[in-house]
Parts: structure tokens; C-alpha cells; sequence
């Protein structure tokens, strides 16, 4: 199965090397205090300096301002942002503009009126991540290891490429992938040991899974 894979939540060299060795083709760094998985702006850069050209490294923020975009943009080499906050349209153009990046947006599907979204979003974002909506009072807009109902976008495409993203793990993923016909997909807490480990036998196992299918 040709299926791009973006591991995200990396916070250790470790975890970055058993990614790129696994087969990755983009690694997300978490800003975002109150996740198990935040990176600092030092340890981002130390990172990102040490994955290989044709990785790309994504920084994943939520509602960021135009300063904290700043200091990562100015001091972490990376390739794309992630927006996985409530920004608005305009916000994403706005991002895409002043910091010269490609820009993933996320948005969380828990129904059909949820589609909507995708298609105002793909009319301005680069990528498009599809993710579940968080559960009742979760402390993060993603990374809580849900899923959502597949048939709501199987094989649908909008203006961008798309990620599928929400409780992805080696036991689901060949079936999420059938029932959606997504070509990229993202996942973070179903290759951890503990909220914010990385366990690199899960990540080669993950893709171990896609690539038997
Ligand atoms: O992972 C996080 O901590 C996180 C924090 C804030 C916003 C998004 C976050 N994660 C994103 O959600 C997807 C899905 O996660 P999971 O596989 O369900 O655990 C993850 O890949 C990140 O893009």
C-alpha cells in the first residue's frame, strides 16, 4: 500500500530515528503546553536539525499568534505548520501568506454537517488533516486516541490532499484506510508506550501493518 505516514508528538531523537528508519514521510512536533507531548523551541530545533532531507517536519500549533509562529518559524527548521485550533478561513490565509509555508489544517469530524468545514478549508489550506472531534471535556483538540465513523469520507476528496487522522493504531489502520481510501494518514498516540512515550517497536510495527496490506 503506497500510504504517506506522518508520526506526530516526537519528542526525543530516539523516537525521530525510529520514525525516519520505519519509513515516515513527515514528523510532527507538538507546541502546545498542555499536551503530554510539547516540545520547547531548543528542543524542536535540535531535532528538526537531525531529520534527513525528504522528511518533513511539521509544526503543529494550536490558535497561534503571530510571534509564537515567529519564534518557531525563525528558529526551527521546519516544512509545514499544522493549525489544529479553531482558526478561521481567513486566519489560514493569513498564516499561509506572512510565514511563506504550506499550511495543514485540521478539522475535527464527528458528523455530516462536519464536511462542510472540509470543503471551505480546502479552498485555502494546503493539506486538509481529518481527525475526530474531541471527546467531552478533553484537555486537547487532538491527540486523545479517538476515531470517528469512517464512512463519513470514504472516498471523498476535497480542493487539498488529506490526512486521516484519530485513534490510528496497527490493529486499525489497513481497515481505515479501506473504508476511506485516504493516501496519507497521521497518528500519535497509538505508537506510545504512555502519554508522550514513543515506543519505536509500535511505530515499526504500525507500518509494518500498512506496508503487508
Ligand atoms: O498529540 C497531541 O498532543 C495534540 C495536541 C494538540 C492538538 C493536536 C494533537 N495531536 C494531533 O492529533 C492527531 C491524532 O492523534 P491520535 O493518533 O488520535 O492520538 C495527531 O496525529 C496530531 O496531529
Amino acid at each position: 500500500m503506497d500510504t504517506r505516514v506522518k508520526i506526530c508528538g516526537l519528542t526525543t531523537s530516539d523516537a525521530v530515528s525510529a520514525s525516519v528508519e520505519a519509513g515516515a514521510q513527515y514528523l510532527g512536533f507538538v507546541f502546545f503546553p498542555k499536551s503530554p507531548r510539547n516540545v520547547d523551541i531548543a528542543t524542536a530545533r535540535a531535532l528538526a536539525l537531525d531529520v534527513p532531507m525528504g522528511v518533513a517536519k511539521v509544526a503543529l500549533v494550536v490558535d497561534p499568534s503571530d510571534e509564537a509562529l515567529e519564534r518557531i518559524t525563525g528558529e526551527v527548521p521546519i516544512d509545514m505548520i499544522q493549525l489544529h485550533g479553531k482558526e478561521s478561513l481567513e486566519r489560514v490565509t493569513e498564516v499561509r501568506t506572512r510565514f511563506g509555508l504550506p499550511v495543514m489544517k485540521a478539522v475535527g469530524v464527528s458528523g455530516p454537517a462536519d464536511l462542510q468545514a472540509l470543503n471551505a478549508y480546502g479552498m485555502v489550506a494546503d493539506q486538509l488533516l481529518v481527525d475526530a472531534k474531541p471527546p467531552q471535556g478533553a484537555d486537547l483538540p487532538g491527540g486523545n486516541g479517538v476515531s470517528f465513523d469512517w464512512r463519513l469520507v470514504s472516498k471523498r476528496g476535497w480542493n487539498a490532499p488529506w490526512m486521516l487522522a484519530g485513534g490510528l493504531t496497527q490493529e486499525n489502520v489497513v481497515q481505515a484506510i479501506q473504508m476511506t481510501g485516504a493516501k496519507q494518514i497521521d497518528l500519535s498516540s497509538g505508537v506510545e508506550s504512555a502519554p508522550g512515550v514513543k515506543d519505536p517497536a509500535k511505530i515499526q510495527a504500525f507500518m509494518n501493518a500498512i506496508r503487508a496490506a
